[in-house]
């Protein structure tokens, strides 16, 4: 297949040089999308259907592959005639004789394992290739599941691209994979529509996103922006975020009342005419009263429509009212004459008067250093004590010279939506929700406003001090109060008693929620060490080397405050290291991860130093044992806990 696109001759069929470089860009594409990928074989999997009349077989695989003829050799997975591949069971076989998955090590073929579901003999069992999988040791970036999705996961990945789906799941149910296999599906089953609208990937920060890079591109989709709330609004709006917010004041900036004080600021730039508007034609001139410009002016404040469409639409509105007496006089004025009426000096002068222009930044750096105006826009909304905290002690200059913070961009962001709309894309991602403030949601939901999300989190893990206390509460802010909540919890990562250890953190920091299960066979290997003060250090430096005499990658994990004296410790033991995102390889197993940073990562093995001083790294407790919880949670199949303080009381005694 790629040879045949490699070899199409253009030159007969282009009609320019534009027409050419069109043209060629989307054959390179092509064979960009067809390359082959290191030890990913065409296919994973072969369906038997039973006669209908006819029997009929069909390999599934990464992609679409077909002879020399044209006809199908290996079906796309995302294909609906591949479906039965993922949700065929002997209880409902789907007219489906035989599954078969094929097992690969390397590239090489080395095993297949059939499953007869019309046989009423064969009981329902774990596949073996599954297991196998996920006991895999994890080195480099996250890969895809295609081969192994789950039934309860392939039902959120298609679902329709109408619907918002939201999925809550414990640590390592598959959440981001699925997401990821989602958008790949979407992709597939509405390539043009996507292609138009666009779809985007949010997660949490820049090396999580460097972890998931490569999930996509493997399934052949190489067009998924990848991005962070961040760098999603800082883009957006221009603004360069150089400072930090107290966790009070980001709290409030991230609260949902922010956007009534916006749009209370927005307003405040609109008065009421006071002089009427005298527009002189020829010999005649035509005078719009002050009371009639106000009423206009109060029908556009009514229509609640955009900041700057309503600017755009007040001239014409002035330039209506101006024609309405031309034709009370006699005059036939046609829509020539109403544009030259709506560029009027007299007119855009009134328009500069009562509905200035809003500069979105300039807004929001007027709102957090003018405590008249701020009070003025938060009149019954925010306390006193609100504003003083979010009130910047040294009011910058200017746009440019403000230590603007993530929570004052995401305020320039929702100004910028009360001036112009933000366009949607098709579809969005939004892993690890949970951490995202109302401000925050609202921002993403704008940009999927048309479209349709899914919203990947767990209440559990949350760590922020603004994280949702309910899936139904982020929705509203997100503007999908009907989506669906889903929630996943079989476990694919962490081993059994790893997770069972976690697990006693949840009734402190998520009470209702459930444990997640295991599908591992392994228990996992569980290893919590006493060590005293002063060799705290060197323990962990051992128990990082001991772990590097496994296979599969290491992550230790440590309060952010820890990290530099473990960074020397470990280059003085002679432990080269990585930082999280940086890609691990055979020779490079080893990374250093600060726990705020270890959220959607995976090592096989975990070290996790000091477990008191990640609680007390954060603001209040329950926040310091939810990180906890996810440092707890990143292991494939061991984990060592290093302590010499206490460790936190649920996880104290019986380990
Ligand atoms: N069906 C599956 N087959 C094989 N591996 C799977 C499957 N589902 C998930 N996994 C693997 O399990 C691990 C955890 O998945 P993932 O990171 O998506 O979980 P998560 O729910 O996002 O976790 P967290 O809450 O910690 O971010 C990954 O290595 C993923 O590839």
């Amino acid at each position: 297949m790629r040879e045949d696109v490699e070899a199409l001759d253009i030159r007969d069929v282009t009609a320019n040089w534009v027409n050419a470089e069109a043209l060629q860009h989307q054959i390179d594409a092509r064979v960009a999308a067809l390359a082959d990928l290191a030890d990913t074989p065409l296919f994973f999997g072969r369906l038997d259907l039973a006669p209908d009349p006819e029997p009929a077989r069909y390999y599934i695989g990464r992609r679409h592959v077909h002879d020399a003829d044209g006809d199908p050799m290996v079906i796309d997975w995302r294909a609906p005639v591949s479906q039965p591949f993922y949700r065929a069971s002997g209880r409902d076989p789907q007219g489906v004789e035989l599954r078969r998955r094929f097992g690969y090590t390397g590239g090489e073929l080395t095993a297949y394992e059939d499953e007869r579901l019309t046989d009423p003999e064969e009981a329902e069992r774990v596949s073996a290739l599954l297991r196998r999988e996920i006991e895999r040791p994890r080195v480099g970036p996250m890969r895809d599941i295609v081969a192994t999705i789950q039934p309860e996961q392939d039902e959120i990945v298609r679902t329709g691209v109408e619907g918002t789906v939201c999925v809550q799941g414990a640590p390592g149910t598959g959440k981001t994979a699925v997401g990821l296999h989602r958008v790949a599906y979407l992709l597939y089953a509405h390539r043009e529509r996507l292609a138009r609208s666009g779809t985007l990937v949010i997660g949490p920060n820049r090396s999580f996103l460097r972890y998931i890079e490569q999930v996509l591109p493997a399934l052949g989709e190489l067009s998924v922006r990848q991005t962070t709330v961040e760098d999603l609004v800082t883009a957006d709006t221009g603004v360069t975020v150089r400072g930090v917010d107290d966790p009070e004041a980001a709290r409030i900036k991230g609260d949902a009342r922010m956007a009534e004080v916006l749009r209370r600021a927005v307003r405040a730039g609109v008065t009421m005419p006071t002089e009427p508007c005298v527009v002189v034609r020829g010999s005649r001139r035509w005078r719009i009263p002050a009371y009639e410009l106000e009423e206009i002016v109060r029908e556009l404040l009514d229509r609640g429509i955009r900041h700057g469409a309503a600017r755009e639409a007040l001239p014409r509105r002035i330039a209506h009212a101006v024609l309405t007496r031309m034709e009370r006089a006699g005059e036939a004025p046609d829509d020539r004459v109403q544009d030259a009426v709506a560029r009027n000096a007299a007119v855009k002068a009134q328009v500069k008067a009562v509905w200035p222009e809003v500069d979105p930044a300039r807004l929001v750096l007027r709102l957090l250093s003018d405590a008249d105006f701020l009070a003025e826009c938060s009149e019954g909304i925010l306390t006193d004590e609100e504003r003083k905290a979010i009130l910047w002690t040294k009011p910058p200059r200017g746009v440019r010279s403000a230590a603007w913070s993530v929570a004052d961009a995401v305020l320039v962001d929702e100004a910028g939506d009360l001036v112009r709309r933000t366009p949607s894309l098709g579809h969005v991602v939004l892993d690890e929700a949970q951490d995202l403030s109302p401000m925050q949601y609202r921002a993403v939901g704008r940009r999927c406003a048309t479209g349709s999300a899914t919203i990947l989190g767990d209440l559990a893990q949350g760590t922020t001090p603004w994280a949702t206390a309910s899936w139904a509460e982020a929705l509203s802010h997100l503007g999908k109060p009907d989506a669906a909540v889903e929630e996943l919890t079989q476990g694919f990562r962490v081993p059994r008693e790893v997770i069972a250890y976690a697990s006693r953190l949840l009734p402190h920091i998520a009470p209702g929620l459930s444990e997640a299960t295991s599908i591992r066979d392994a228990a996992g290997s569980l290893r919590v060490r006493s060590a005293r003060v002063e060799e705290l250090t060197g323990a962990v430096v051992d128990a990082c080397r001991e772990a590097l005499e496994r296979e599969g990658s290491i992550g230790l994990i440590a309060a952010d405050a820890r990290v530099p004296a473990l960074a020397a410790a470990l280059n003085a033991a002679g432990l080269p290291h990585l930082a999280p995102g940086t890609e691990t390889d055979a020779d490079a197993r080893l990374t250093l991860v600060p726990a705020t940073l270890a959220k959607g990562l995976e090592y096989d093995h975990v070290v996790l130093d000091e477990p008191a001083a990640v609680v007390d790294g954060e603001p209040d407790e329950r926040t310091g044992l939810r990180r906890l919880y996810v440092a707890l949670t990143r292991a494939v199949s061991g984990l060592t806990v290093v302590h010499a303080a206490p460790l936190p009381e649920p996880l104290a005694g019986g380990a």
